[in-house]
């Protein structure tokens, strides 16, 4: 259902719409519908406003601009029938209750100290107002350190928010998200010890307010880092069910991932730039630089099981978006597997393929992981909700190829199309290090790992015989053996993935309009 904002009084003995431009509005779009004090000093109604007493409502409404950027704009309706005033404020209300959808009751998580420290100002300036006028009530909790959030989940009585929303960077994110899919295994005798369990689905929508340096999993799930847009997104009550690995080492769980695993370039990146805090966003360009030069190539060994359950190729020329028909099909396969429960096939069962080899990177990438720096992403064709993993390695190249390789995430040409970079879509797979390797065979050999620490000391050593570090969404992991399996759709957040790009700046094609006329 929509709402149809003119420009052109419809019925001039009736009332009118205050406004510069016409457009519809979905029902599912507008943010509330306030009763006004009709001011006649803003607006030039000639001789209405001498014939009788005005009676006003406002549409408050989200209006689509550019670049998949939201923004919240108004209409004014006024007539001379308080009646009827009153009929189309309250019809509109009863619509609003309707939107089953929208959250009532948020508990917020703000770190004051994320990206450019802002997040503090951002929420109470752009994001609060917001929830104030679609009449959400909130919990606020500014961090005091890192952690908090995390603890804090376990201790409060969740089951009375609609959604938990962060303000801060993917850190942050990670931080919540621990927090509540760790809460939901406690709550129902999980032990995410166990790589094989089946994990409980959380159904505690988490919205992010960008305030962080990279803000990859907002910019791959709504398709821009702007605080308005995503308030909005969270108002009005989007949902976007997302993959989540889990990451363990010898039967110990480590960590959850949504975004980036990656060892060798991406975790280097990290490890080094974790020092430079101080510099704020800049850090990884710094360390970008310096890791970049560094060009360390790591060996090691991986297993991985094939993501047969998904139509959908790495490859592919399409992307990801709302609506997406392949995850379409994995939500289908997935309730199917909880209804037969015990009929799935068992992941032993099925086969493993083995690579060994010298990397520069491997990135396992559970989304496209976009971002402003890298508009496309790691894999520009990976699905939020597929349950499945795209296994990209970058086998040991000079460093002229790695620097074409770096420079393809910021065009439009194809990643994936060079002889040292293979890329396999995935739903499990383990990574063994040969230094972990060779170790484990032969613990006499402590020199080789006194000699790994003088190398990791001289960037312009390329020698291969140091371990890299995971860059698990922007934290360090503490193993380099680790073993990881997606859980598909695990979690869900307040967004409705990347919308196909509009024709028109209200966000509908004439078709669309004609039909509805
Ligand atoms: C020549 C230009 C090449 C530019 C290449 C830009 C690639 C940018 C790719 C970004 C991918 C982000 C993936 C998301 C990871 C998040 O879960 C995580 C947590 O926020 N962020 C990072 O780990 C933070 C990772 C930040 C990575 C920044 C990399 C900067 C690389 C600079 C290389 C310079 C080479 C220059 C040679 C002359
Ligand atoms: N009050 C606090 N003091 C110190 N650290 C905090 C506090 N609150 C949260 N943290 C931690 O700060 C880390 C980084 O936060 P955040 O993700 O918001 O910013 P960022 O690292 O700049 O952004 P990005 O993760 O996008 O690169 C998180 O891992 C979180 O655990
Ligand atoms: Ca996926």
């Amino acid at each position: 259902m929509y709402l149809l904002i003119e420009r052109i009084p419809l019925d001039p003995s009736r009332g009118s719409c205050v406004h510069t431009e016409n457009c519809f509005v979905p029902i599912s779009e507008i943010i509330a519908v306030e009763e006004t004090e009709f001011n006649k000093k803003q607006r030039n109604i000639g001789r209405w406003q001498k014939m009788a007493k005005l009676h006003a409502f406002t549409v408050h409404y989200v209006k689509k601009a550019r670049n998949h950027r939201w923004r919240c704009s108004a209409a004014t309706f006024w007539c001379v029938d308080e009646h009827l005033c009153n009929q189309w404020t309250q019809a509109l209300k009863e619509l609003l209750e309707m939107q089953k959808s929208r959250p009532k009751q948020l508990l917020v998580y703000i770190n004051p100290f994320g990206g450019k420290r802002q997040g503090k100002r951002i929420y109470e300036q752009k994001v609060a107002p917001l929830f104030s006028l679609a009449s959400i009530s909130t919990d606020v909790v500014v961090t005091e350190h890192a952690n908090h959030a995390k603890d804090n989940l376990f201790e409060v009585n969740i089951y009375k928010y609609d959604g938990v929303v962060c303000v801060g960077g993917d850190g942050m994110f990670s931080e919540v998200m621990h927090g509540l899919i760790g809460r939901m295994q406690k709550d129902s005798g999980i032990d995410q010890n166990n790589p094989k369990a089946s994990l409980v689905q959380c159904n505690i929508r988490i919205g992010i307010i960008p305030a962080g340096s990279t803000d990859c999993i907002c910019y791959s799930t709504v398709g821009i880092s702007d605080p308005v847009t995503s308030a909005l997104h969270i108002i009005v009550g989007d949902c976007q069910p997302l993959d989540v690995s889990s990451v363990h080492h010898n039967d110990t769980f480590l960590k959850y991932s949504v975004s980036l695993l990656g060892y060798g370039f991406y975790g280097d990146i990290l490890k080094d730039s974790e020092k430079k805090r101080w510099m704020g966003p800049m850090r990884y360009d710094y360390s970008g630089f310096k890791t970049f030069l560094s060009h360390h190539y790591y060996e090691g060994t991986i297993a991985y099981q094939p993501a047969k359950h998904t139509h959908g190729s790495p490859r592919d020329k399409v992307s990801c978006r709302t609506g997406c028909y392949i995850c379409k099909q994995s939500e289908k396969q997935l309730a199917e597997q909880n209804k037969e429960h015990g009929l799935k096939k068992e992941e032993g069962e099925e086969e493993w393929k083995v690579i060994k080899g010298k990397f520069l990177a491997i990135n396992a990438v559970n989304m496209s992981c976009a971002c402003p720096r890298s508009p496309k992403g790691l894999s520009p064709a990976a699905h939020l909700a597929d349950g499945s993993a795209d296994l990209i390695l970058v086998r040991k190249c000079s460093r002229f190829d790695f620097l074409r390789y770096l420079v393809r995430h910021t065009n439009q040409d194809d990643q994936f199309d060079f002889p040292f970079v293979d890329v396999y879509r995935v739903k499990c797979f383990q990574f063994t290090s040969k230094l972990s390797e060779d170790n484990e065979s032969n613990v006499m050999d402590v020199g080789k790992k006194r000699f790994g620490q003088f190398c990791r000391d001289h960037p312009a050593c390329c020698c291969n015989i140091v371990n890299s570090t995971w860059n698990c969404d922007g934290e360090t992991l503490d193993s380099s053996a680790i073993e990881v399996r997606v859980h598909c759709q695990l979690m869900k957040l307040f967004a409705r993935g990347i919308e196909e790009d509009c024709k028109d700046e209200a966000g509908h094609s004439q078709s669309s309009i004609e039909q509805l006329l």
